[in-house]
């Protein structure tokens, strides 16, 4: 089931609409989002606060809570419809086919275990590592996202950095491999320096690992350096979807015209000559 042919989507989201729906009235967060995930790529949704961002990435994972609810729409995962299938499927995926990595890495965690047994939990809920296995797999992890391993393991989630804790939520998101990386505003919480470090480390990690991610992000200026495609959003709707290089050079939606005004070291790009930019790319 998992692996399909390489270029065809890992994930397509058609027609989705959420509503929050509440003593019987019913009002629309999203409406009709329709966008595809190939392997391996990174697609962006990017645009304003409150524009139905975190709101998507929250159902494609299987995480909405009331009052949200899918109204309309499929989210088909690897061929299969995870509306349409039984809630312990989409769980049984989350964690392991779908890693997940939020702004508030703090809650990833649980506040008095030990890093590693937390690790430990998750390779063991997904897999069936013996301990000894999974503490191994677990430190080769945390030395993979550039961490004493030793101890980090024996630390609990407080006596940790925010960009430490970060790391950890990467590896746990990555160690087992999923088809596709959640990555809901990872950065946003930590300071500028850490934040292109942990952007460096989910670009590495996700070539070795070969997933795809869906990558959510206010900041369009790192949503046009990391991603492969980007649909722009604004009040519930996609207005636009493009390669990086059409959204950056070519943007076709006044609203994505203007995210990009307000991001002069983007658009100052476009008025350049091709001579000027071809060794400018950001990749
Ligand atoms: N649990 C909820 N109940 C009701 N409405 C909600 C709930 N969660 C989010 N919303 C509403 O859904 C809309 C979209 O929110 P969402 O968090 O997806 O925005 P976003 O684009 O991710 O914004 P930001 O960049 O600020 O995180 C907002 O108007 C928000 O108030």
């Amino acid at each position: 089931m998992r692996r399909l042919t390489e270029g065809q989507p890992i994930l397509n989201v058609n027609h989705l609409t959420i509503s929050a729906v509440h003593q019987g009235h019913s009002h629309r967060i999203t409406e009709d989002i329709s966008f595809d995930i190939r392997i391996g790529e990174t697609l962006a949704l990017v645009g304003e606060s409150g524009s139905g961002k975190s709101v998507t990435a929250s159902a494609v994972a299987g995480l909405l809570t009331k009052p949200l609810t899918i109204t309309h729409g499929q989210i088909i995962f690897q061929g299969i419809n995870l509306l349409e299938s039984r809630a312990g499927y989409v769980k049984s995926l989350r964690g392991k086919e779908i890693g997940c990595v939020f702004q508030d890495y703090r809650g990833s965690f649980t506040p008095f275990m030990k890093v590693g047994h937390q690790l430990i939990e998750v390779i063991r809920t997904h897999t069936r590592a013996t301990r000894a296995e999974a503490k191994e797999m677990a430190l080769d992890w945390l030395h993979r996202v550039n961490l004493p391993a030793q101890r980090s393991f024996r630390s609990y989630p407080f006596q940790l950095s925010g960009g430490q804790l970060q790391r950890i939520v990467l590896a746990a998101a990555l160690m087992l491999k999923p088809a596709l990386l959640v990555a809901d505003e990872p950065i946003t919480a930590l300071d500028v320096i850490t934040g292109q470090a942990i952007m460096d480390l989910m670009e590495e990690l996700q070539h070795e690992v070969g997933c795809a991610i869906l990558l959510i992000s206010h900041d369009l200026r790192q949503v046009v350096k990391r991603s492969n495609r980007i649909a722009v959003m604004q009040r519930g709707h996609i207005v636009e979807t493009g390669s990086r290089e059409q959204i950056k050079h070519a943007p076709h939606h006044p609203y994505t015209q203007a995210l990009l005004k307000a991001c002069p070291t983007i658009s100052r790009k476009q008025h350049m000559s091709p001579q000027e930019t071809q060794f400018g790319g950001n990749r």
